[in-house]
């Protein structure tokens, strides 16, 4: 349950390449997880050479899953994604039916951690995959959070900006009216001022893209976000 306790993440995307010099600053910056997931390209093969490259360093990994093909065992927790705000239900609970129906009898459910995502990024790549609803009034969001917390019971709220640096406004709205359910923002962050203003919002502030495009930049996200004491 330590996810609970999580500050910062660094997402990595098996399908981008990344050196090993690279991967262990980033394993070693002092964040909470490796988050391992990506909208395509996740196959069996990369998702294994994070895995046994990740497991150098003390600190934790968790596989988001996309798809069921690469999923393998040796992750410490399973993140599983259901798109609330998908016009297609595949993305919201169809896939997992497929998965439990499947595997079922041989998963550790305690290694799952089944996260309610909001996509609010009409041009980002999950949320043209899952058929995202992404116009969407604050009321609509803070009813996605609602009805992740006190209706579903999720454990995770994720705000998905993927590629472009979100309203902090709208998700310290949406901190405002969960008791429970941990509040994730993802999207855009290049530097520690953005980091720090969305770690003041949400309880967990995700960090992907920048980490291939300005690895010092990504590198000082991890203080910024420790620093904010919520
Ligand atoms: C062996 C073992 C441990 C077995 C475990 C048993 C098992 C199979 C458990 C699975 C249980 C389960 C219920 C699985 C669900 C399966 C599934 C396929 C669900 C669908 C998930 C989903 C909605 C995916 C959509 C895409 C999504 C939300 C991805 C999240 C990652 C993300 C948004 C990344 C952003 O990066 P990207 O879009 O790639 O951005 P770039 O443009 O920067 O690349
Ligand atoms: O890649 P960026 O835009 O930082 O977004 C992080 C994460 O929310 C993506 O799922
Ligand atoms: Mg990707």
């Amino acid at each position: 349950m330590d996810y609970l306790q999580w500050r910062h993440v660094f997402k990595i995307d098996p399908a981008k390449e990344i050196s090993d010099e690279d991967l262990e600053r980033v394993c070693e910056s002092g964040t909470d997880v490796i988050l391992v997931g990506g909208t395509d390209g996740v196959t069996l093969d990369n998702v294994l050479d994070i895995l046994v490259r990740v497991r150098r360093f003390s600190v934790p990994i968790a596989l988001e899953i996309s798809n069921l093909e690469s999923v393998t065992p040796g992750y410490d927790y399973y993140f599983i994604p259901s798109v609330l705000n998908s016009r297609d239900t595949k993305w919201v609970k169809d896939l997992h039916h497929q998965a439990i129906k499947e595997f079922g009898d041989i998963m550790v459910w305690e290694e799952l951690v089944a996260e309610g995502y909001c996509v609010l990024n009409p041009d980002c790549k999950v949320a043209q995959v899952t058929g995202a609803e992404t116009d969407l009034s604050e009321d609509d969001v803070i009813a996605y959070a609602r009805m992740a917390e006190k209706y579903f019971k999720l454990p995770i709220f994720y705000m998905e900006y993927s590629g472009t640096y979100g309203e902090a406004a709208l998700v310290a709205s949406v901190k405002d009216v969960l008791e429970e359910t941990k509040l994730f923002y993802g999207g855009g962050i290049t530097s520690a001022e953005q980091a720090a203003e969305m770690a003041k919002a949400a309880d967990t502030v995700v960090v992907g893209n920048i980490i291939y495009e300005d690895l010092q930049a990504a590198l000082k996200t991890v203080e910024a976000v420790k620093s904010v004491m919520l």
